[in-house]
């Protein structure tokens, strides 16, 4: 008999399906988003399940997913969503699908990092409000060129970024983790402890998992160690920062600007303050020098892995490692 896979969500891309209609049986729940009570009324009787849209699946979860399930596959590289530890302890083996999406992650990183120092998405508003200035000094940024970038968490993500980043004649690029990475070293990256980081760079880009070491890491006391001229980039990632701390920030200056793939909440609703400080309309007292400048954020709605071939090679991946699973083989990326 073959082996049953129930796919979370019906807008996986083909490339996964297919690979897994070659050998089970495959039920896709007909919606995108499900809830965990709406997986559940599907999921007893399959033998893997394939995760999408970061769905929760802690114990609770496994006590009501009846007794086949042997594969958890997220199509995802984060997995703060997953409680591994009880998954594992059950017998059931789980996958996510790292390493595929890092470099249109690491893209997004570089469109954020320009598109905040450089205000091009305030200038944009500034077109549409008829408020274009010829002011030789309005709208100024900041450079890469010549400046110190720093990497929270240089995995495969991080290194992913900074290679891109080589091309803007940066001066010094550091990086902060648990230890001196080999990578680090090829890289001409330089390890140096969290505080150091801040003190020294001009972009901060947070490129680390969510954990408990990670979560809420910057709060007011890591942005008040940060310079002025700081544009902070997040890309990994809202809980790792605290909302209310980073909007403080940046309304009294004490770092120039932000560049958002990933917020607290996800998404953020229509009204929130973070999008109504990237509004034109308050900006639009200011601004002639450097000093006076204020808020300039830059939020999309989690793009980083949001490209044609990416979506394609995690749906494969996701699928591939359900296969393993259910072959007894390990998991391409097993967690
Ligand atoms: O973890 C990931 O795969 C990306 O953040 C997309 O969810």
């Amino acid at each position: 008999m073959k082996s049953r896979v129930l796919i979370t969500s019906n807008d996986v891309p083909s490339a996964g399906i297919d690979l897994l209609r070659t050998k089970c049986d495959v039920t896709i729940i007909q919606t995108t988003n499900p809830s965990q009570e709406d997986v559940l009324q599907v999921l007893p009787g399959h033998d893997a399940i394939f995760v999408t849209n970061h769905l929760n699946i802690n114990s609770d979860f496994l006590n009501n997913a009846g007794t086949s399930l042997k594969v958890v596959s997220t199509m995802s590289a984060g997995y703060d969503h997953l409680d591994v530890p009880e998954i594992k302890r059950r017998g059931i083996k789980v996958g996510h699908t790292p390493m595929v999406l890092s470099d249109a992650v690491a893209e997004i990183a570089v469109l954020l990092a320009l598109n905040a120092a450089r205000r091009t998405h305030e200038g944009r508003l500034k077109l549409e409000q008829g408020q274009v200035m010829k002011n030789l000094q309005w709208l100024l940024g900041q450079e890469l060129r010549g400046s110190t970038v720093g990497i929270v968490g240089l995995g495969n993500i991080g290194q992913a970024i900074v290679k891109r980043l080589k091309g803007f004649s940066v001066a010094r690029f550091v990086y902060t983790g648990h230890s001196r990475k080999k990578a680090g070293d090829e890289l001409g990256a330089h390890f140096v402890s969290l505080d150091d980081l801040l003190e020294q760079s001009d972009f901060v880009i947070v490129s680390a998992p969510l954990n408990n070491e990670t979560r809420g890491l910057f709060d007011d006391n890591t942005f008040n160690k940060m310079k002025k001229n700081a544009v902070f980039v997040n890309i990994a990632r809202g809980q790792i920062v605290k909302t209310n701390a980073l909007i403080k920030a940046l309304r009294n200056n004490i770092i120039f600007a932000a560049g958002l793939d990933v917020t607290d909440p996800e998404p953020l609703p229509p009204d929130h303050e973070l999008l109504k400080i990237s509004n034109a309309e308050i900006y639009s007292k200011v601004v002639c020098t450097l000093t006076n400048i204020k808020c300039i954020v830059v939020v999309i709605p989690h793009l980083g892995s949001a490209t044609v071939k990416t979506r394609n090679d995690m749906s494969f991946t996701a699928a591939q490692n359900i296969l393993n699973g259910l072959e007894g083989k390990p998991l391409i990326y097993e967690l």
